[in-house]
């Protein structure tokens, strides 16, 4: 059963794995490649733990401990799983991956929350492939309860039933499937999602109305455009291209109006404004 755990980026993923974790009472270690943003993390965990209170009520167990650190090595031993949530760039994902598994000791469990890039690729970089495989938390991941566990063809059976553990003690249902670019979620989602950005910039209907058609008429819980706020417009571009180059297929290919978005910085919720306005900015 894991009950310290070692989480590499504090960006809108990161910071919500630590929050949920620590509300079950695992301690977690979090790394980011500044203080400035570490900072800025712990300012959104404590805000997300009071969220996540409202939401989903009191914690079933005694809060974790949070540490922040910049230096990844020392931390990695004391870990009974390491959980990655740096950016979508199968460059940088292959790096930090390879300095975490090269020093995590034999049998250490290592998670990637890609989105979109096939585990077995990243698996090319690690130590021990057999450690490693994919989890695919949702955000705001201290409210839904279930987790897309992707299975690479070379993740190893001790590792999978750790992974297992770890999600009941954090109180998250597994679903499991095979290893494909963009798994079952991302591969549906986001090219709806670009899709529906590309019926606002044709003029058919306004951000608003798509999100009242989808909400309104098709039960979609927030409406796709809000809901690339949520994910981080920059980080859904990132991954609508590793599916468009790993596919083919070309509702992948992110549209202008999402590109448009980035090069503004209009990243959605974590940046004040992308297809909406926000009050409240963390970083
Ligand atoms: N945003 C979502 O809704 C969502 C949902 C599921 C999965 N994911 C995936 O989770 C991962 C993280 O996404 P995010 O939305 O949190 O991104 P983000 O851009 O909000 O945060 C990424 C963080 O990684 C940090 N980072 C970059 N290089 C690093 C390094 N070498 N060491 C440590 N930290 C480093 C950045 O400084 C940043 O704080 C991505 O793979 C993404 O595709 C995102």
């Amino acid at each position: 059963m894991a009950h310290r755990i070692l989480v590499l980026g504090a960006g809108v993923m990161g910071t919500g794995i630590t929050t949920l974790a620590l509300r079950h009472g695992v301690h977690v270690t979090l790394v980011d490649t500044s203080d400035a943003i570490l900072v800025a993390a712990r300012t959104r965990i404590a805000a997300e733990l009071r969220m996540a209170q409202l939401v989903a009520g009191p914690a079933e167990a005694d809060p974790g401990v949070l540490e922040t650190t910049t230096s990844v090595l020392p931390a990695i031993g004391m870990a009974d799983a390491v959980i990655e949530a740096v950016v979508e760039d199968a460059v940088v994902k292959a790096d930090v991956l390879a300095t975490v598994s090269a020093a995590a000791p034999p049998g250490t469990p290592i998670i990637t929350n890609t989105s979109s890039i096939p585990v077995d690729e990243l698996a090319d970089a690690v130590a021990r492939p057999e450690n490693l495989l994919g989890t695919h938390f949702m955000n705001p991941s201290y409210v839904i309860p279930t987790v897309e566990v992707i299975r690479g063809p070379r993740s190893g059976e001790p590792a999978m039933a750790a992974v297992a553990d770890l999600l009941a003690v954090l109180g998250r249902k597994p679903i499991v499937v095979r290893d494909a670019p963009g798994f079952v979620t991302s591969r549906l989602l986001h090219p709806m999602i670009n899709d529906a950005a590309r019926i606002v910039q044709e003029g058919t209907a306004s951000t608003e109305d798509v999100d009242a058609l989808m909400t309104g008429c098709l039960g979609h819980p927030t409406g796709p455009l809000r809901t690339a706020d949520l994910i981080g417009i920059d980080n859904l571009v990132d991954a609508l291209w590793v599916l468009h180059k790993r596919t083919g297929d070309d509702r992948s290919r992110p549209c202008d109006l999402l590109l448009g978005k980035v090069r503004d910085g209009h990243h959605g919720r974590k940046t004040g404004r992308g297809f909406y306005d926000y009050e409240e900015v963390f970083r």
